[in-house]
């Protein structure tokens, strides 16, 4: 069965990732409560809230960093909130943080290789050389994410040599490397001028063309609205709305969550 989300059609499938009734209460802090999401293959999702409104605890939870409270995940229809936040790479998840994390000894081709090697990805801090020693040639799924998120001609430069939204565009290519179903980006413009942030966007748009679910997390809501196809907006720990983002903005509850109730009467 197909249907249509603003001006993309899906096809009904399973989702890739489905949260349903997720609670996550710390103590009595009711910090996500009931929340049920579909991602869609081939969409950009955004989750959208004010401060303290639950999105990242959230992330945490699908994540499998935060034990849920109640709930369930699936992961392409099948249970999956047995399993270590380790084994989301294996299960086709990859993520970028909210501050940027390469490792300053490595160039943009050995920081993508990373993604790209699961053994790799191991908690010590390797020494300058080492991995050149090790790995002498570059493997096709990284010069694949290099040429996918137009990294070409950066390849033997360190991060310190480049600029802050460069150094974000590495870090998608490190996750894009892992090959994922489901990319998940913390505030993936933060801290960047509106040219950077547009870029990004332009590559975000670039991924999901090629079939890359992604879910993301952004305070600057102009950048959500203008990237994602379906938004999530989050009040309280609740998801006070869903749809595309022009439905979304026009959501009463999402206009008094943002601007308060003196806002609306003025938006
Ligand atoms: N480990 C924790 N222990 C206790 N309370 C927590 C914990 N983590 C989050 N909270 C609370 O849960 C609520 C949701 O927080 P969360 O960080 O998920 O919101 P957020 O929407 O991501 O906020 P922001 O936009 O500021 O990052 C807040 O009231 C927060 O204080």
């Amino acid at each position: 069965m197909a249907a249509s989300i603003g001006d993309r059609s899906v096809v009904s499938t399973t989702p890739v990732l489905e949260a349903r009734e997720v609670s996550v209460h710390f103590g009595g802090v009711r910090a996500v409560e009931g929340v049920t999401l579909r991602l869609e293959p081939g969409l950009i999702h955004g989750i959208i809230g004010p401060n303290g409104s639950g999105k990242s605890t959230l992330i945490g939870a699908i994540t499998r960093l935060t034990p849920l409270t109640r709930g369930q995940l699936l992961f392409d229809g099948e249970p999956y909130q047995g399993i270590r936040p380790s084994a989301m790479a294996g299960l086709g998840v990859a993520r970028t943080f909210q501050t940027v994390r390469l490792l300053p000894d490595l160039n943009v081709r050995d920081n993508i290789q990373l993604g790209a090697d699961a053994e790799a990805s191991a908690k010590t801090r390797p020494r300058p050389g080492w991995y050149q020693r090790l790995r002498p040639s570059v493997s096709p799924a990284v010069a694949d994410a290099i040429r996918r998120t137009g990294l070409e001609g950066w390849e033997d430069y360190y991060p310190s040599e480049l600029s802050y939204g460069t150094q974000r565009r590495v870090e998608i290519a490190r996750a894009i490397s892992m090959n994922p179903r489901l990319l998940l980006l913390d505030e993936p413009t933060a801290g960047m001028n509106q040219s950077e942030r547009a870029e990004i966007s332009r590559l975000l748009r670039d991924l999901r063309d090629e079939g890359l679910c992604q879910l993301l997390v952004e305070h600057d809501v102009q950048m959500m609205l203008d990237t994602c196809d379906y938004v999530f907006a989050m009040n309280f720990g609740e998801l006070i709305a869903e749809g595309t983002p022009a439905d979304v903005v026009q959501n009463p509850l999402v206009q008094e969550a943002y601007l308060g109730r003196k806002g609306r009467q003025h938006a």
